[in-house]
């Protein structure tokens, strides 16, 4: 068994609270806390009520203890956990003593590093222990815990064997290709099939991503609309700033809701208009790139003022998106010439039509938010492995249409393999791996 250095940190949220949790993880972690209980402990996996001292022997704490024998934690080492009281003071106060009896501080996301390292889970499900902490929405907590049991890693699993089986049809035939005769069409069918999975597999993932994000919408009209009212109308929150002078939001500002437990990323941006002003041109360049990234667009007109102008050009901009007309100010005026059939009429400034409103968004985001539910691909690196893994079969089935040899086909495949391999984190590459995990708290 390798020894590696013991790490300690705080598990539970920093502040005050009931009880905080610290942690330790190596071979020396029963042997550190146990030169600071009243009574040593040795049972694995019991509750143990002890006090704990500090190194001038004054107490610091009632606390609970419990020890995991390896392999059988959480990091696949010996691992102690201490519940204390959660007062900061003492919880920083365990964690100190921790430290004098020769811990080591873990980094971000140490413990859960130490368990993909130790083999305990694959780097899928490390990445789904961040996703069900970092859950914003029901569906994506649920997608996370669904990985954290090996849903897409069992996917993933099945498309490799699939490979599997392609590039041993193949390298029996360039081992025994005087003995054995292969049959074309099978690998090209199973090529085939396989790509066909792929594909639809990476079309719905570009989707499922929304969820563990959540789904971003800009919100987009000329200037005074009232998009920035809008904005925290909808945000239920004074965030961006709402005056009477036209182009007054000159950066992108956001804010984060849930409308019917779809977690969504609200942008309000400068309202799009001919300037000359430079500060203003730049913010309405800004604009158009939120457009771009948006999974919808609300696209605010202002009933006093009826469709002018400068409408007809953003909309010019924005028809090809997946957007929502909505008339705003309709407590002032009805100006309102309908765009579409389901324009939505609007006060932002009163809130009415505002439910009518996000029950539009939910119809327009509902297939983002249905078909991601389908694909488990949850984070931007499995969806760029998987069309990475698409490429090079794609690659080796041009080749095989072109009646290239087997041996150059395989090569493309075998790069397929490596791919599907690094998604699951078994050819890891270190700079990988610490990209990954850094992105954890302390003490996960
Ligand atoms: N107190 C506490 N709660 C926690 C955790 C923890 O580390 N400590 N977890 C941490 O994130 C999560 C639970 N995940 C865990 C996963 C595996 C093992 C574990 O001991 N696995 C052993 C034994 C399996 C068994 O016998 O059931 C193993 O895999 O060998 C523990 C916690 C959430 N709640
Ligand atoms: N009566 C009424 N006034 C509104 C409504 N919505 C916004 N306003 C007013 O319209 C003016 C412009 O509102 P803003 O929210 O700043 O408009 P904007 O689209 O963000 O403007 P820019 O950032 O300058 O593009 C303000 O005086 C708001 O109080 C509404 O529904 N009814
Ligand atoms: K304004
Ligand atoms: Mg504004």
């Amino acid at each position: 068994m390798r020894l590696r250095d013991t790490i300690v940190a705080i598990a539970s949220p920093h502040g005050t609270g009931a009880i905080s949790v610290v942690r330790l993880s190596g071979d020396e972690a029963l042997q550190i806390v146990n030169r600071f209980l009243n009574k040593p402990i040795s049972r694995p996996r019991y509750v143990h009520h002890r006090e704990l001292f500090d190194t001038s022997g004054s107490l610091v704490d009632e606390v609970l203890v419990v020890y995991y024998k390896a392999p059988k934690s959480y990091t696949g080492e010996d691992m102690v956990e201490i519940y204390c009281h959660g007062g900061i003071l003492v919880t920083q106060k365990v964690l100190d003593v921790m430290l004098a009896g020769g811990a080591r501080l873990a980094k971000n996301g140490e413990f859960t590093k130490r368990a993909f390292l130790n083999g305990k889970i694959d780097l899928v499900k490390a990445e789904a222990v961040l996703q069900v902490i970092e859950a914003k929405s029901e569906k994506a907590l649920k997608l996370a815990l669904d990985n954290l049991k090996g849903k897409l890693s069992e996917e993933i699993e099945f498309f490799r064997r699939k490979l599997l089986d392609i590039l041993a049809k193949i390298e029996v035939s360039i081992d025994y290709s005087d003995d054995v005769i292969v049959d074309d069409s099978e690998i090209r069918h199973d090529i085939v099939s396989l790509l066909e999975m792929l594909r639809s597999k990476i079309e719905m993932a570009g989707k499922g991503l929304h969820l563990s994000t959540g789904v971003t919408l800009a919100i987009v009209g000329k200037p005074n609309t009232g998009k920035s009212t809008l904005l925290n109308r909808l945000l239920n929150e004074d965030r961006a700033i709402v005056t009477d002078i036209p182009g007054t939001t000159r950066d992108v500002i956001r804010g984060e809701i849930k409308i019917g437990g779809v977690h969504f990323v609200i942008s309000d941006t400068a309202g799009v208009r001919e300037t000359e002003d430079v500060i203003e041109k730049i913010g309405i360049e800004r604009t158009l790139r939120e457009v771009q990234k948006s999974d919808v667009v609300i696209f605010l007109l202002d009933a006093t003022t009826g469709f002018t102008e400068d409408d007809q050009y953003i909309y010019e901009l924005i028809k090809e998106t997946n957007h929502v007309v909505v008339w705003n100010k309709v407590d002032l005026a009805s100006n309102v010439q309908r765009i579409g059939e389901d324009d939505v009429l609007i006060s932002a400034k009163t809130g009415e039509g505002l439910r009518a409103l996000e029950q539009k968004l939910l119809e327009k985001v509902r297939l983002i938010v249905e078909e991601g539910e389908l694909s488990h691909v949850t984070s931007k690196r499995q969806l760029e492995y998987l069309k990475r893994v698409y490429a090079n079969i794609s690659n080796a089935y041009d080749q095989f249409k072109k009646g290239y040899p087997f041996d150059v086909i395989s090569i493309d495949l075998r790069k397929a393999l490596e791919e599907f391999d690094e998604l699951l984190g078994r050819n890891y590459m270190e700079d990988l791996i610490d990209t990954i995990f850094s992105n954890f708290c302390v003490g996960k």
